[in-house]
This record gives C-alpha cells, sequence and structure tokens, in this order.
C-alpha cells in the first residue's frame, strides 16, 4: 500500500484515483458484445458463456428441478443464515415505505403521487471468482417487497454449466420469478434487449466487475434504466489511536480479497496506528484462501495520515467511498460530517461484513466516486412515482392567469390557448 504523509492538494487527488481499465478499450470490447447479443440473442449468450465461463449450455433458463435440488443440497447451516440475512434485510426495506399525501397547492388544485412498482426488472448477480449470493437477498428482498411483478436473475454459471446452489437457494427464498445462467456483459445486454429465452426488462439492477459495469452504463444510454454504477468494491476506513490495528487490517483484507481492482483506502491521523495496521495486514493476508487477489488489490490501495480529523473527514468526502468506516471512539461527532459515502459503519464493531451479509442495509453501493450523485439500492429503487392532479373551477381561477402569461413569455401559444378556454367556460 502507497502511504502518504501530510499530503499536498495534487496528492489528495491522486489519492482519490480508481484503479480501472483504459476506459476506450473498455468501451469497445463491451459495445461488440452488446452488439452482437442484440442481433443475434441465445446464440450469442451461449458463445460467449463457452468463453468467458468456459460453459457449454444447451438452455439458458434453470429449470425448477435444478433450483428444488439446490434448495435440497443446501446446508442447514447455511439455509438458516440465509433466512436470518433475509429476515433483516426485509425487516429495513420495508421500513422504507413512505406514505404520499394528496396536498392543495392552492385551493382547487390538487396534487399527488403514486407509487408504482417497476414490473419487470432484471437483477444480475456476480459469479465470476465467487458465489456473491448474498447479493441475490440484497437485490431480490426490495424487489419483491416494492411488488415487482416480474423478478428475473442472471449470474455466470460454473464451467460444468450450473449456477451456484447457495444463489439459486436465496432466489428461492427471495421470490425471484425467473433464472438464468449469463454472465457479465451478455447477461446485460440480454436483460437489455430481450433474447429468444431472456426477457427484456424495465430497469437493470446488481453490482459486478469493470465490464458488467460498463455493460449497465453502455445500455443505459438508450435502452434500460440502471440501479446505478456499481463496480469493483471499495472501503475507506477512518482510524486514530483508538482504534483497533488488527480489527482496521481485517476490515481492509474483506474489500481487497473481492477483486485484483478493488481499492481499501486507510486514513488516519496515527502514525502509530497506521504501522500496526500494515503488521496485522501482513498476518493476516498469509492465512487468505485469495491472498493473491487480495495482494494484487492492496498494490491499489493507500495509507494516508493526516492532521486532524476535519481533514480525514474532508478527504473521505472527497473521495466518496462504497463503504466507509469510522473506527474511531468518537464516531459519531464523525458521522455528522460524511457527505459523500454509500453506507457508513460506526465504531469498532460494525465491521463492513455485517453489512454486506446480514444486518439489513444494502450492499449494493455506488462506486467509483458515484457516491456523490448516488444512492444504493434501496426500496424506492424499484419503484416511480406517478403524479397526479385534479383542478376544479376554483383552481382554475387561481392558476389561470399565471399559466397563461408564462406560456405567453415562453412563446407557446397553444399552451396558452388550452388554459385559456377553460377560464372562458367557467366564467359562462
Ligand atoms: N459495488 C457493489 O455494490 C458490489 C457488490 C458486490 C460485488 N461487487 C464487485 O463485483 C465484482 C464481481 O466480479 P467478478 O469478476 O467476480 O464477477 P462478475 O459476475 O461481475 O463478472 C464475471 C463475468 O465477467 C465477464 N468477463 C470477464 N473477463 C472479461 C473480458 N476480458 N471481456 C469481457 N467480459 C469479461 C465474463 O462474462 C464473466 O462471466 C467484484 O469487482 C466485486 O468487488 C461490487
Ligand atoms: N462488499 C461487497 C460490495 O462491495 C458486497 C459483498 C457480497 N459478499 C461479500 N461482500
Ligand atoms: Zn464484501
Amino acid at each position: 500500500m502507497k502511504t502518504y504523509k501530510y499530503p499536498s492538494p495534487k496528492e489528495w487527488t491522486e489519492i482519490t484515483e480508481r484503479p480501472h481499465l483504459d476506459t476506450a478499450r473498455l468501451n469497445k470490447t463491451v459495445n461488440d458484445i452488446l452488439t452482437d447479443i442484440k442481433s443475434r440473442g441465445d446464440e450469442a449468450v451461449k458463445e460467449y458463456e463457452e468463453k468467458f465461463d468456459n460453459a457449454k449450455l444447451q438452455h439458458l433458463a434453470v429449470s425448477q428441478e435444478e433450483i428444488d435440488e439446490a434448495v435440497r443440497s443446501t446446508p442447514k447451516e447455511l439455509y438458516d443464515a440465509i433466512m436470518l440475512a433475509h429476515g433483516n434485510i426485509s425487516r429495513f426495506h420495508a421500513s422504507q415505505h413512505i406514505e404520499t399525501k394528496k396536498i392543495d397547492t392552492t385551493p382547487g388544485v390538487t396534487c399527488w403521487q403514486k407509487i408504482v412498482p417497476i414490473e419487470k426488472v432484471g437483477l444480475y448477480v456476480p459469479g465470476g471468482t465467487a458465489p456473491l449470493f448474498s447479493t441475490v437477498l440484497m437485490l431480490a428482498t426490495p424487489a419483491k417487497i416494492a411488488g415487482c411483478k416480474d423478478i428475473i436473475l442472471c449470474s455466470p454459471p460454473g464451467a460444468d454449466g450450473k449456477i451456484n446452489p447457495a444463489i439459486l437457494t436465496a432466489a428461492r427464498i427471495a421470490g425471484v420469478s425467473k433464472i438464468y445462467k449469463a454472465g457479465g456483459v451478455q447477461a446485460i445486454g440480454a436483460m437489455a434487449y430481450g433474447t429468444e429465452s431472456i426477457p427484456k426488462v424495465y430497469k437493470i439492477f446488481g453490482p459486478g466487475n469493470q465490464y458488467v459495469m460498463a455493460a449497465k452504463q453502455l445500455v443505459s444510454l438508450h435502452d434500460v434504466s440502471i440501479d446505478m454504477p456499481a463496480g469493483p468494491s471499495e472501503v475507506c476506513v477512518i482510524a486514530d489511536d483508538s482504534s483497533n490495528a488488527a480489527f482496521v487490517a481485517a476490515d481492509l483484507l474483506s474489500q481487497a480479497e473481492h477483486g485484483i481492482d478493488s481499492q481499501v483506502l486507510l486514513i488516519t491521523t496515527s502514525e502509530h496506528l497506521a504501522k500496526d495496521v500494515i503488521s496485522q495486514i501482513d498476518i493476516q493476508l498469509k492465512a487468505l484462501p485469495r491472498h493473491g487477489i487480495a495482494a494484487q488489490a492492496l498494490g491499489n490501495s493507500k495509507i494516508v495520515i493526516l492532521k486532524s480529523k476535519d481533514e480525514a473527514i474532508s478527504l473521505s468526502n472527497l473521495y466518496a467511498p462504497e463503504h466507509l468506516i469510522i473506527a474511531t471512539d468518537d464516531y459519531d461527532e464523525l458521522a455528522e460530517k460524511v457527505v459523500n459515502a454509500g453506507s457508513v459503519f460506526l465504531g469498532k464493531y460494525a465491521c463492513e461484513s455485517a453489512g454486506d451479509y446480514a444486518s439489513g442495509t444494502n450492499h449494493t453501493l455506488p462506486t467509483h466516486g458515484y457516491a456523490t450523485a448516488y444512492s444504493g439500492v434501496n426500496l424506492d429503487s424499484f419503484n416511480r412515482k406517478i403524479t397526479f392532479q385534479h383542478l376544479t373551477p376554483e383552481g382554475i381561477r387561481n392558476i389561470g392567469h399565471a399559466v397563461e402569461v408564462m406560456a405567453e413569455n415562453e412563446q407557446l401559444s397553444a399552451h396558452k390557448n388550452a388554459m385559456t378556454l377553460r377560464m372562458s367556460e367557467i366564467k359562462h
């Protein structure tokens, strides 16, 4: 990990940069696959599955028998853990329901919103280097609570042509309607355009690697809506002398192990703590089965020593991390100052793993600095709010003239006329 001590303003910018593939080349690769999926449908999806996942597929749809078998084969301990997580995720997302109300903006003009679930949603569950069945719960649970009718899911199969059983089990528990064996760009293209087997959806949700994130961004230009750019995982930890170095190291490694392009950032006011964290990382890294991946991600990662907590929060807000852990005793005070972050974890017991799996918050979150403008997935992500209005003659009397004047000044006479006709009618 590169260490910055009291960085210059130029170095602050450098610290906030994420590792990424060459954008032009990435977009070209992704665009070529998308174009192929659009024109050749299932046949192209199957070819890319063979190319990228070494899976020779007869059918893309997962059968009910395959799901039954997956549920049967899921060990009880794992099944119970998924159920516990599902319960907490359900409670947290159900609590996000909001009541809308009708209001008279002025007498005779009544306006309201109706919350309507998106009918057809497509969920992407990563499976390239780890079968992220927790992501099924994070996406399908709020989709179901919102009332989405068709909830389809795509995830890459293994070389044996099967999707990991825990993904299928979580999908059954969370109420997914249909599951397809497709990963990466080909899955995003299939859900965006529709193929013979995979239906076109109105909105695509879910995280993934840089190819998946680029594919979502490209299809969202013209064809389909997306939740947000949610790419390689990241965490920023703010720590000081009150923090537990072993905990901090474990939290940094927990995100470094996601992928070689993950990034972790330690911001601290304590050089002593920084040294202890480095030693702890050395010890803990060796014991990780994915130490090769985590070690590469640490190569993209940074430790920053700053003079004050205010500076630490400013840097974190500039970085806009997907996850922020405030591992100091004065976390409450610092939390008040957070303005850019996907999800925040407070105090030494709030490890990110809690939110990744089971506390109830959503783990599908904006990366690459997009937390400056996007929220993570939540109940509202699966809804639209349709506005309604009703006007009485009194309402026409109250706003009619203003509408006429504004329309006239925008030089839109037909707009003005639509109001003028009503104004004349109510005079008679
Ligand atoms: N931001 C979030 O909310 C969040 C949540 C969970 C996971 N993640 C991230 O999701 C990612 C999962 O990545 P993954 O790779 O394990 O699984 P993945 O399912 O995202 O990607 C696997 C697919 O990538 C495609 N692919 C791989 N190399 C390619 C290439 N050279 N050209 C075209 N396509 C290619 C293949 O089709 C493959 O099926 C990780 O980066 C992880 O950090 C993010
Ligand atoms: N940390 C990931 C989001 O960046 C979510 C996840 C799933 N499983 C483990 N972690
Ligand atoms: Zn994680």
